[in-house]
């Protein structure tokens, strides 16, 4: 046998030998769904299949570049290249380039990305003079986005009465109107958007057997993991290439389906067996991944949920730590326990940042997180942020380029018109847009007929719009012979944004000149890995797909030794040592929004039993007792699903010192919030609240020895406090005095809390007690 097969149990071994036929991997969290897929195209290829008729699709480019990787060490860096590996819309991508112009598309068609798709659609809510307040972009654009992922176009929606009626209901009636714009004008800018990529592939796929031939020939082995986030339109995608041979497999497992929110579809895994004939069903139940702990507590709140399959999920490895339960204050407290545990784990087990990852429900979390681990020092990234090629400098540049291919290409136009600016003003636009739309035409066509059309734009702005013409073509001369990179540098010198991005002289402009040569630094790179393959046109068109569908997590930047920031949603398939899942509240997780239904709370439930099985060796779940959401302080109460782990999974390592146990403190804290207002209705199970013994130990039978408060406390401690007292702290509870430093109002301790570790504190300001 390989040798790679021997790093397989046989549960494992058996879908991986398994050549031929449909076959489906239903497996709990950590089992080796990921490294059977893995390891199966490894064997596929050493029993003779072709590596180019193998396709693989992952949830992630980056879980699509591991694998990859990893094959590459089995098989040989060679044979590996030649796979067909990448998200759907990746691999979709690269096909309808080849394929695009039997639907009418350019093989350069530029892929929209959210921010082009969601400014189009405000300009033809603005146009047809709808008000914006009602027809809002955000939403148009999911709805648009559900029936495409629903394969319902334009046509088949205006067949369909009951979506027409949910529109009008939802106060939209011309949401018909809007999509049949939306798509007219995305095809005459040659554009698509993400979900075209999938919705145009199953056209294809559809009204051209000939290419569906082609490419059910290629692709004779496909593989799929993350089944269970599939939505409608990829299903049909893979129903359809896998047709002919039917070898299919797919892994995926029910508990981690995350994304019905945005349309994946839960029933595509429940569904397999019906689909294919023959299909074998395996089932993994060992987790490699994390401590007995993690599992334990993992098994016991997906058992809440109703809807599932029954699955067992063990583990031989450790018991391990006990899950960490932290109740905070506020969110500022609670970012700096995440930042202080960080560092104390970090130093007492030598361990890089990149060991651990903080996981939230919403975004908005993570500024706490990030104020914290930077006053420590601790580097950080933040995942599923902007990336890096939606900022605005960097798609200013990548406009032009866009143009560059793509001269119909409308939002690109849009946005470099007149920037940097060239004195073509708002009016002028609007009035080209309605021109184009009256001809038929792009924009750039219309440009470039100015003089022959009839149009009411003066003979000096006439001019201008020439100029425009002239240096875009200009750049197309170039592009004939130069290098993306060649090209890409003359752009941002000749068209004046260079001095256009840093024209204010501030730090920020500042950034924004290093973000445009980081860019820069990209494009050489890209470039000096391609020489041999491509030539200078097509270097170009294969840069601008990497950056239409690059996300965040799929960009390798910066310091690689830093501590993970992700909502859990993006942390699906990933692990981590140590893992913080933060915010543990009542109607921020489970989300309020979430809660009307017992299908979208299994949902958050599916998701926290996600972000719980991410943490390899130690989990911890924090809360607050009050947060700041939408301005306003509010009371939160901890969430539900904390309480539905099995109690002897946990360890509460709030410290006992805290409001709960004597609610006066608190009105200190809270400011105007009052302590009868504090609310413990889910009080969690504190059972094995004192069993953790904490670094630092208090010596017992200490007396009060003073009693501060807020109006006595200034200087209080002058000369009275000294290097070796025991001092509590109403939010930091009790420590250890270590030094003392300043005079006067300015005097400050360090103290060495239980919980905390050394802070350092202005006794002006700290309300300390001193016990002995
Ligand atoms: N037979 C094995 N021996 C040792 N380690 C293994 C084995 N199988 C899997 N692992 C390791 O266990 C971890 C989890 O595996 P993997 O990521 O493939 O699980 P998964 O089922 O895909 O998880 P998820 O549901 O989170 O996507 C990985 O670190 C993997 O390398
Ligand atoms: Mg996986």
């Amino acid at each position: 046998m390989e040798k790679y097969l021997s790093q397989l149990n046989d549960a494992q071994l058996a879908p991986t030998l398994q050549k031929d036929g449909p076959m489906i991997v239903i497996a709990g969290a950590g089992s080796g769904k990921t490294r059977v897929l893995t390891y199966r195209i490894a064997y596929l290829m050493s029993q003779g299949v072709d590596s180019f008729n193998i396709l693989a699709l992952t949830f992630t480019n980056k879980a699509a570049k591991e694998m990859k990787g990893r094959i590459a060490e089995i098989v040989g860096d060679g044979e590996a290249k030649n796979l067909w590996m990448g998200t759907f819309h990746s691999v979709f991508a690269k096909i309808l380039r080849f394929e695009g112009h039997h639907l009418g598309f350019p093989s350069n068609f530029t892929i929209y990305d959210t921010q082009d798709s969601q400014k189009l659609l405000g300009s033809i809510i603005k146009e047809m003079g709808l008000d914006k307040d009602v027809y809002k972009t955000k939403q148009v654009y999911s709805r648009i986005s559900s029936y495409k992922n629903n394969l319902i176009t334009v046509k088949a929606y205006f067949k369909n009465p009951e979506l027409i009626e949910a529109d009008t209901a939802a106060r939209r009636p011309r949401m018909g109107e809007i999509y049949k714009n939306y798509v007219d004008r995305c095809f005459k800018a040659g554009a698509m958007d993400f979900d075209d990529l999938l919705l145009r592939t199953n056209e294809l796929l559809t009204r051209f057997p000939n290419v569906l031939a082609q490419y059910q020939n290629k692709f004779r082995y496909i593989l799929v993991d993350e089944y269970q986030d599939t939505n409608h339109s990829q299903y049909l995608i893979v129903r359809a290439l896998s047709d002919r041979f039917q070898n299919i497999c797919v892994v995926g497992d029910d508990a981690q389906s995350i994304y019905a929110f945005r349309g994946a579809n839960i029933n595509n895994i429940l569904n397999f067996q019906k689909d294919y004939d023959d299909v074998k069903v395996y089932r993994l139940e060992q987790n490699y991944r994390s401590t007995k702990n993690i599992v334990g507590a993992a098994n016991s709140v997906i058992e809440h949920n109703k809807t599932k399959l029954d699955k067992v999920v063990w583990t031989a490895n450790t018991e391990g730590e006990k899950i960490k339960v932290h109740r905070s204050l506020t969110d500022g407290d609670e970012g700096r326990f995440v930042a202080s545990t960080i560092w104390e784990t970090k130093m007492n087990q030598h361990l890089p940042n990149s060991d651990f990852a903080v996981l939230y429900r919403t975004n908005a979390q993570s500024r706490a997180i990030e104020d914290a681990l930077r006053k420590r020092d601790i580097p950080y990234r933040i995942y599923g942020g902007l990336s890096f090629y939606q900022r605005k400098e960097i798609k200013d540049v990548t406009a032009y380029l866009r143009l560059v291919l793509n001269p119909a290409d409308e939002e690109a136009l849009k946005r470099v018109i007149n920037y940097p600016a060239r004195g073509i003003g708002q009016t002028t636009v609007d009035r080209l847009v309605v021109a184009a739309n009256g001809y038929g035409k792009s924009i750039f066509e219309v440009l470039q007929n100015i003089d022959n059309i009839d149009i009411d734009i003066n003979n000096g702005t006439k001019n201008k719009l020439k100029d425009f013409v002239t240096l875009i073509e200009s750049y197309q001369v170039m592009n004939q012979t130069a290098n993306a990179f060649e090209l890409t540098e003359h752009v941002t010198k000749s068209s004046g944004l260079i001095r256009e991005v840093n024209k204010d002289g501030t730090p920020e402009g500042q950034v924004r000149l290093e973000n445009v040569e980081e860019l820069l630094n990209g494009i050489k790179d890209f470039v000096e890995g391609q020489i041999e393959l491509a030539d200078a046109g097509d270097s170009l068109a294969e840069f601008l797909e990497d950056v239409a569908l690059a996300t965040d997590l799929d960009a390798d930047k910066g310091n690689p030794d830093h501590v993970a920031l992700m909502t859990i949603h993006l942390a699906k398939g990933l692990e981590f040592s140590h893992v913080f899942i933060v915010g543990m509240e009542e109607d921020l997780f489970p989300s309020a929004m979430s809660m009307n239904t017992r299908s979208e709370l299994e949902e958050e439930r599916r998701l926290f039993y996600v972000a719980l099985t991410r943490a390899e060796k130690q989990a911890y779940l924090t809360y607050t007792l009050s947060r700041y959401r939408w301005g306003k302080l509010i009371d939160a109460e901890p969430s539900r699903f904390i309480e539905e782990i099995d109690d002897q999974y946990l360890d509460v390592i709030t410290p006992l010192n805290d409001v709960r146990q004597n609610p006066m403190l608190s009105a200190d804290i809270f400011g105007d919030v009052e302590p009868n207002r504090i609310r413990f209705k889910k009080p969690v199970k504190r059972k094995s609240e004192t069993s953790k013994a904490p670094k630092f130990v208090a010596p017992k039978n200490l007396k009060r020895v003073s009693k501060s408060s807020p109006s006595d406390n200034t200087n209080l401690f002058d000369g009275k406090l000294t290097v070796g007292n025991i001092v509590e702290h109403a939010r930091f509870g009790k420590g250890e005095v270590i030094k003392i430093e300043g005079k006067g109002a300015d005097v400050k301790a360090e103290i060495n809390f239980e919980v905390g570790g050394v802070k350092k504190l202005l006794l002006r300001f700290a309300k300390l007690d001193v016990l002995g």
